[in-house]
């Protein structure tokens, strides 16, 4: 049976069945944010901005600077939004601006708290230097991952996210290149085509911390190069890449824990059946039209690249996305 804590106890207004009535506003919110912040409802720029905020408030939370006597920044505490002021400057941060005000409206709109009142109080700021950056080593960015709480697999799960994402301020020229070849589709192919041969620039010019990309109007930063290679973490990174389900149930689960940094779980009431259930599985993971398995940097010394189907035709061009 359900968790304890997935127990339908309460009907809201316009009839579903939730777990606490106070999950009944969240309906209301999601409406609001489907139509006015996802277009309604589609994977793009919307959707992107909104997952990487995510990332950026919560992992404003460091255990060992509290420890040495600093403020550690309070985690998944909506501080973004409540200190937009300070956060907004940090250079991370870039381009999050129009998603914040967004939100913001959308909570306001609708009495719901931009983050924990509790956590409030504390995040006056998020410190500057907690979110990873792109250039940062695999040692750097494992370790601060770490501060936070998470393992080199929890890290790579994560990434999952850059299946559904975009540059913009690393290289301008070529604002809304994707990082994979479906930015609209949460599928595998981010871990495979990461693995690829770089061979190409997709721009003009070269960004900052851009390294060669294998397929035309690709992007591929160098902190994403670097993690699907090293030995700590390339195994995991080629096992999601050939099983969707595996990198979804894993992203999940890292998903739950980063939603959730710096505040006690069980005070929070989970919400959970609000959320819609997720369109059919995407298409199996394929390496891209154009390239063989030789293409693949095969990097986990335990197990070869799986051979997976390769796609028809030849190598895409990757279309920029709206940013
Ligand atoms: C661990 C190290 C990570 C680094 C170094 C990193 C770095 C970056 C950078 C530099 C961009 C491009 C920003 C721009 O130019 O506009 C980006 C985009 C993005 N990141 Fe990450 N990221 C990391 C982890 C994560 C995590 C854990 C999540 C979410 C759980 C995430 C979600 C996203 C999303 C959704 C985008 C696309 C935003 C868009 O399309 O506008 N990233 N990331
Ligand atoms: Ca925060
Ligand atoms: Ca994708």
């Amino acid at each position: 049976g359900p968790a304890p804590h997935m127990v339908k106890r309460a009907t809201c207004p316009q009839g579903q069945t939730v777990e606490d009535a106070k999950c009944c506003v969240w309906f209301d919110v999601l409406s609001d944010i489907q139509t006015n912040i996802f277009n309604n409802g589609k994977c793009e720029n919307g959707v992107h901005k909104s997952l990487r905020l995510a990332f950026h408030d919560a992992i404003g939370f460091s255990p060992s600077l509290e420890a040495g006597g600093s403020f550690g920044g309070g985690g998944a505490d909506g501080s973004l939004i409540e200190h937009s002021d300070v956060e907004l400057l940090f250079a991370a941060n870039g381009g999050l601006g129009p998603t914040v005000e967004a939100q913001r409206t959308a909570a306001l709109t609708h009495n719901v708290p931009f983050g924990d009142i509790v956590q409030f109080a504390a995040a006056v700021g998020l410190p500057a230097g907690l979110v990873p950056g792109p250039g940062d080593t695999v040692d750097r960015i494992l370790e601060r991952m770490a501060d936070a709480g998470f393992s080199a697999d929890e890290t790579v799960d994560l990434l999952a996210s850059h299946s559904i994402a975009a540059q913009q301020g690393l290289n301008t020229g070529i604002a809304g290149s994707p990082l994979d070849s479906t930015p609209d589709v949460f599928d595998s192919q981010f871990y495979i085509e990461t693995l690829l041969k770089g061979v190409l620039n997709p721009g003009p010019t070269t960004g900052f911390a851009e390294v060669l990309s294998p397929i035309p109007g690709e992007f591929r930063m160098q902190s994403d190069f670097a993690i699907a290679r090293d030995p700590r973490t390339a195994c995991r990174w080629q096992a999601l890449g050939a099983d969707h389900a595996l990198m979804s149930s894993a992203f999940r689960a890292a998903m739950v824990k980063l939603a959730t940094l710096g505040n006690n779980r069980s005070t929070l009431v989970d919400c959970s059946s609000v959320i819609p259930t997720p369109a059919s599985a995407p298409a199996p993971p394929t390496i891209p039209g154009g390239k063989t398995l030789d293409d693949i940097e095969g990097s986990c010394a335990a197990t070869p690249f799986p051979s997976l189907p390769i796609a028809p035709g030849p190598t895409p061009t990757v279309p920029a996305v709206a940013v």
